[in-house]
C-alpha cells in the first residue's frame, strides 16, 4: 500500500493538477504500454515474426543435418589426420591392407588414408558421391541467405508496426509494479499470473523478475526490489530457470539487502523499507510477509486537499476496501427509473453509488452492437492521451498519471453512431439535462487503457485546470463541464474500477453500463468531492467513453437539484 504513493506521486508530480483531459497524440513508438490497440498490433505482427523464426530454425537444423551427415560419411572411411604412419590403426590391418602397404606408398597419415580410399572400390565410390552429391547439397544450403531473409522480414514488419522501445519496457514495468502494489498481491501469485481467484496460466521468468527488481532498486523502492530479486533467485535455484545466472541474481540481491539494512540502521527517510533488517542468505526460506516500516492504512474520507490521503484512499477503494460506514452504505439502493415516457417500456436500471453528491450507475444502457460500433469507430484514431496542466506552456502534456490512448467521436445524428442518440434522449429525460442540443455536450471521448492502465484522481472540470488564455471563446461560452456520463465499453475481469477517493465510492466497470455525476456544486464551482480516477487494470482490456455535459446549455438547471429524485 506504500508504493502507490511513489507510483502515483513521484512519477506524477501533477496529481490532480493535470485533471482536464482533452487532446491526444497519435500512436508513436514508445507508447505501446499505454495502448491496448498498439499492443494488439504488436501481438498480431509477432505471428509473422515467430513464423519466420520457426522457418529460420528449420533451415538451420536442415543445414546442420546435411553438414553432419557429410562429415559422418567422410569419417567412416578416413583415418584420423593426426594418426602417424607409425601408428597405423589395427583396424585397417584386419581389413586387408597392412601398415607396410600404406607406408610403402605414402609418407603421412593423410596420405595413408587417401591411399586406402583409392584401394577400396566402395570407399572410392563414396568419395565420388560426396564430391558429386553431398558437398554441392551442403553448398546449396549454405548459399541460402537465411539471415538476410529473416532480417528483411523484420524490417518489413517494422515499417508497418514500429518495434517497441526501452520506454515501453519502462512503462510496462511501472504498470506491473503499480498493479502489484495497488492490489497488494503476494508476489508469487502475481508473478505466476494468479490474480486472486483467477488463474491465468501465464508467468514471467527469472530474468524478467530480475529486471523488475533492478528497476525497483534504481527507483529506490528497496522493499519491492528485494521481493522481485528473491522471486528471481527462487526461480533460478528451485525451478532451474536458466534465463539468467544464479550468481548474477545472488550478487544483486546481496547488494540490495545490504543497502536496505544500512538505510534502516541510519533511519533513512526512504519510505520503502521493511520494519526489520532483512536476513542475508535466507532468501529461499518461506517466511511470513515482512512488515513494512511505513504503512498508511488509516483512510479518512475528506473534502480537504490532501494528495496523500486521496492517493491512499484511491488505492484502498481500487482494491475493494469499504471506506464508508454501514449507516451510509445502508442507504444505497437500486431502482427502475420508469417515470418518464421514453423510459416506461424499457426502464433505466439505476443504482445509487452515492447520495450526496449523487453518483449513479445505469445498467444495460448500451447494447452489444453500440459498444462494438463505438470501439470500431474509435480504433483508427486512438492516440496517447494527454492531461491538462496549468504549469505547462500549452497547458497540456503526456503524463504517467494517465496511461491510455483516446480519441473523439462526432456523434451527431448523421454519423453511424446515431443509435447512441436514443440513449442520450433517455438520459435527458431522466436527468432533466440538455445533452443533445447544439453545444450542450462535447463529442464522445473514447479512452482505452494499456498495461495496468490507470488514471490518477482528478476533477473533470476544465476551467480550474487550464489558463484562461488557452480556452477558446466558444469554450468559455459553453461553460464548464457540469456533469459527466461515463460509459463502460468493455468487461474488465479484474481491477479497473472508477474510484471517488473523497466520498468512498468504487464503481465497477460493467460493460454497457454508465456512471453519472455532477462535477459542479450548487454555486457553479467545481465540486472537490467528485475527485475520481481509473484504477489500474489487473486483468482485462478497459475502454470507457465520456460524454461531458456543459454548464451554460442547462438553461433551467438548478445546480445539483436533479429532475430525478432518488428514492428514499
Ligand atoms: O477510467 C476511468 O474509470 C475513469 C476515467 C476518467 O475519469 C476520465 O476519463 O475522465
Ligand atoms: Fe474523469
Amino acid at each position: 500500500m506504500v508504493l502507490h504513493l511513489w507510483l502515483y506521486g513521484v512519477f506524477v508530480i501533477c496529481g490532480y493538477l493535470c485533471s482536464y483531459v482533452k487532446s491526444t497524440v497519435r500512436d508513436s513508438p514508445g507508447d505501446y504500454y499505454t495502448s491496448q490497440h498498439g499492443l494488439f498490433k504488436l501481438a498480431h505482427a509477432e505471428y509473422e515474426i515467430a513464423n519466420a523464426v520457426s522457418s529460420y530454425i528449420a533451415v538451420l537444423e536442415r543445414r546442420l543435418d546435411v553438414a553432419k551427415r557429410y562429415l559422418k560419411d567422410f569419417e567412416s572411411d578416413a583415418v584420423s589426420s593426426n594418426t602417424s604412419t607409425t601408428n597405423f590403426p589395427e583396424e585397417e590391418k584386419s581389413k586387408g591392407l597392412t601398415r607396410k602397404d600404406a607406408i610403402s606408398a605414402t609418407s603421412t597419415a593423410i596420405d595413408a588414408s587417401a591411399f586406402l580410399v583409392t584401394a577400396h572400390p566402395l570407399k572410392s565410390y563414396k568419395l565420388l558421391r560426396r564430391y558429386v552429391k553431398d558437398l554441392p547439397a551442403l553448398e546449396k544450403e549454405l548459399r541460402l541467405d537465411e539471415e538476410r531473409k529473416f532480417l528483411k522480414l523484420t524490417e518489413k514488419v517494422k515499417t508497418n508496426v514500429p518495434f517497441p522501445t526501452q520506454r515501453d519496457m519502462q512503462g510496462a514495468t511501472e504498470g506491473i509494479l503499480r498493479a502489484h502494489d495497488t492490489y497488494n498481491m503476494n508476489i508469487d501469485d502475481f508473478a505466476s499470473g494468479n490474480f486472486y481467484d483467477l488463474p491465468t496460466n501465464a508467468s514471467i521468468n527469472a530474468a524478467d523478475c530480475y529486471f523488475i527488481g533492478i528497476y525497483s532498486f534504481q527507483s529506490t523502492i528497496l522493499t519491492r526490489a528485494i521481493e522481485w530479486l528473491e522471486r528471481a533467485y527462487k526461480l533460478v535455484v528451485r525451478e532451474s530457470d536458466d534465463s539468467i545466472s544464479r550468481k548474477e541474481v545472488k550478487d544483486k540481491l546481496d547488494e540490495v539487502v545490504s543497502q536496505h539494512n544500512e538505510a534502516l540502521s541510519r533511519r533513512s527517510k526512504n519510505p520503502y523499507l521493511f520494519a526489520e533488517p532483512v536476513k542475508r542468505h535466507q532468501y529461499l526460506e518461506d517466511k511470513l510477509p515482512r512488515k513494512r516500516l511505513l504503512d498508511t492504512d488509516n483512510h479518512v474520507l475528506q473534502n480537504k486537499h490532501s494528495s496523500m490521503t486521496d492517493l491512499t484512499n484511491f488505492a484502498a477503494l481500487c482494491s475493494g476496501k469499504q471506506l464508508r460506514d454501514n449507516s451510509e452504505t445502508g442507504q444505497l439502493k437500486c431502482w427502475y427509473g420508469n417515470k418518464q415516457p421514453l423510459n416506461i417500456l424499457s426502464p433505466l436500471k439505476v443504482e445509487i453509488l452515492s447520495r450526496q453528491p449523487p453518483v449513479l450507475q445505469f445498467y444495460d444502457l448500451l447494447s452489444e452492437r453500440i459498444t462494438h460500433k463505438v470501439l470500431e469507430s474509435a480504433r483508427s484514431t486512438l492516440g496517447r492521451s494527454q492531461v491538462y496542466a496549468k504549469t505547462h506552456p500549452d497547458s497540456k502534456m503526456i503524463s504517467s498519471s494517465r496511461t491510455s490512448t483516446s480519441t473523439w467521436l462526432q456523434d451527431d445524428t448523421r454519423s453511424k453512431l446515431k443509435e447512441i442518440t436514443g440513449v442520450y434522449r433517455k438520459l435527458e429525460e431522466f436527468t432533466g439535462l440538455n445533452i443533445l442540443q447544439n453545444g450542450a455536450s462535447e463529442d464522445l471521448q473514447v479512452s482505452c487503457y494499456g498495461i495496468a492502465g490507470h488514471f490518477n484522481p482528478h476533477l473533470d472540470t476544465i476551467f480550474n485546470s487550464v489558463e484562461r488564455k488557452h480556452l477558446t471563446k466558444e469554450e468559455l461560452n459553453r461553460g464548464d463541464r457540469y456533469a459527466t456520463i461515463m460509459f463502460y465499453l468493455t468487461e474488465v475481469p479484474r481491477g479497473g474500477s472508477t474510484a471517488f477517493s473523497r466520498i468512498g465510492v468504487e464503481a465497477k466497470p460493467v460493460k454497457g453500463s454508465a456512471i453519472f455525476w455532477y462535477n459542479m456544486d450548487e454555486h457553479g464551482e467545481p465540486d472537490p468531492l467528485t475527485l475520481h480516477g481509473g484504477c489500474p487494470i489487473l486483468y482485462g482490456n478497459k475502454c470507457v467513453s465520456n460524454k461531458w455535459i456543459r454548464f451554460n446549455a442547462q438553461s433551467n438547471h438548478q445546480c445539483n437539484v436533479a429532475k430525478f429524485s432518488i428514492p428514499t
